[in-house]
């Protein structure tokens, strides 16, 4: 069917920016058509070729900046590929820039919602940059070598990269080291059209408080030709290395660890601190990937959650137990719960770890959990949701509020379904009580975390 809209693929127009989207690109409109254009930021002139024309809307690339907005960054022509790859697709917006975004995007999703809140200014990071304590890079075949890069965004074209700029620099150059030695080692790079090749994915995970690193090799085969070879070069290589480990995922899939994991050298986990806590990570453990600003958001969770040492808390989605056992040095007892099974075998452990009695956790969907709870006549002073970006389920909402908690502390990292429980919430009678407080968790990109206290009316 022939598509009916005022512009064409491949032809040059002129436009203003007038808005940006929620993933940072630019808008443009052609007779209420609306074009989203990359590195274009509101405010600007520019000139742009379109790309890519639908229905009701299209995208489009910029070929001239004609006016710049004073929250433009010059991006240095090494650094191009970032946005391509969508590894830092705001780059080109000044932090102080990037931080409004934030706080504007809530502020609008709540005003869509007829949510009239309050969003204070984003908490942001003194180096936004080389955050990231987790990396799981693509191995491909370009040009005849093993390489190691990103995917060109919605494709699997592997473009090669070194520097990824938002990761610590440590796992940079263990990647191009692991990259080296499986080069030498003669292991062939996963082909997803044949389903062919040994080595899918290199996994870096490193610890900021504590020098221990852990590489993992996501292989397409059971076997690790030359295991014994390559163990011994990346640890002459990477003296501080804690851990080696494969992975093995034999599925044509996206997803990138498999069922079975393996010990080639050092142990099965690295370990880190959060606020003081100490925490055992196993390679598919949920870990959050700024330990800088995940110990603000914490912090502001405890501070949110107004704790005295008296209190019974609930911390669904809790993952290996980060917030259960920030929270359980100020509370009387903590209840977490978690549907990944080995994430709550590490929260027990790591409970043991940091000598705390007072934490209990479950291996559940948080939503049944919930509803176990309130039948056992568990009753919460607080109950904190850290849930993924798809939101609460809307029971968990009904048996949260069925158990008369005090004090709901929503942790979100998705404006959008944070908007949709809010009204939920005030459905079962708890409103929000202080301004929204975004925490930026990730800069460079799009991705949004806050946290939201509602009370009891
Ligand atoms: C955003 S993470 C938060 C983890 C933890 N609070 C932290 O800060 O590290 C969300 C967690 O929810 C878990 N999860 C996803 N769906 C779930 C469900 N229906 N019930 C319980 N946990 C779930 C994921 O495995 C993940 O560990």
């Amino acid at each position: 069917m022939k598509i009916q809209a005022p512009v064409s693929k491949n032809e040059t127009y002129t436009g203003d920016v007038v808005d940006v989207t929620y993933e940072g690109l630019g808008v443009v409109k052609v007779d209420n058509y609306s074009l989203f254009v990359t590195n274009a930021l509101p405010g600007e002139k520019v000139k742009f070729v379109v790309t890519k024309v639908g229905k009701s809307f299209g995208f489009a690339r910029v070929l001239e900046h004609l006016t710049k907005s004073p929250d433009r960054v010059e991006i240095p022509a090494k650094d191009r590929k970032l946005a391509q790859a969508g590894i830092a697709p705001l780059q080109h917006m000044t932090y102080d820039a990037q931080l409004r975004f934030k706080q504007h995007q809530i502020q609008s999703l709540l005003s869509k919602g007829k949510l009239d809140l309050t969003v204070n200014e984003t908490i942001g990071m003194e180096t936004p940059y080389h955050y990231r304590n987790k990396a799981q890079i693509p191995v491909r075949l370009v040009n005849g070598e093993l390489e190691t890069g990103f995917f060109r965004q919605h494709t699997h074209d592997l473009v090669p990269l070194e520097d990824f700029y938002i990761q610590d620099p440590r796992i940079d150059k263990a990647i191009v080291i692991v990259r080296d030695i499986l080069r030498g080692q003669g292991l062939t790079p996963y082909d997803e059209r044949t389903h062919r090749g040994i080595v899918r994915n290199i996994m870096v995970r490193q610890s900021y408080y504590e020098d221990e690193m852990m590489i993992g090799l996501i292989t397409n085969s059971h076997t690790l030709p030359h295991a014994k070879e390559i163990v011994a070069e990346i640890v002459d290589a990477l003296p501080n290395i804690t851990s080696i480990i494969q992975n093995v995922n034999s599925r044509p899939t996206n997803v990138i660890m498999g069922p079975i994991t393996n010990v080639l050298y050092g142990e099965p986990v690295i370990h880190d601190s959060l606020l003081g806590n100490r925490f055992e990570i196993s390679a598919q453990s949920f870990y959050q990937v700024n330990p800088v600003q995940t110990e603000k958001l914490y912090q502001l969770a405890i501070d949110r959650a107004g704790l005295t040492g008296n209190e019974t808390v609930i911390d669904a989605y809790c993952g290996i137990g980060t917030i259960s056992l920030a929270m359980a040095r100020h509370a009387k007892e903590v209840y977490g719960v978690e549907v990944v099974s080995t994430a709550v075998e590490d929260a027990k452990k790591n409970a043991k770890l940091n000598g705390l009695t007072n934490t209990h956790f479950e291996t559940n969907k948080a939503e049944y959990q919930m509803a176990e709870w309130q039948k056992q006549g568990l009753k919460p002073d607080v109950i904190v949701v850290d849930p993924p970006r798809k939101g609460l389920d809307a029971t968990l909402i009904e048996s949260a509020a069925a158990m008369a908690p005090k004090k709901i502390v929503y942790v979100s990292c998705n404006p959008s379904t944070l908007v949709r429980d809010i009204q939920r919430f005030a459905e079962v009678g708890y409103h929000v009580t202080e301004p929204i407080q975004p925490v930026d968790q990730f800069p460079q990109t799009p991705h949004i975390e806050s946290v939201t206290l509602l009370e009891r009316d």
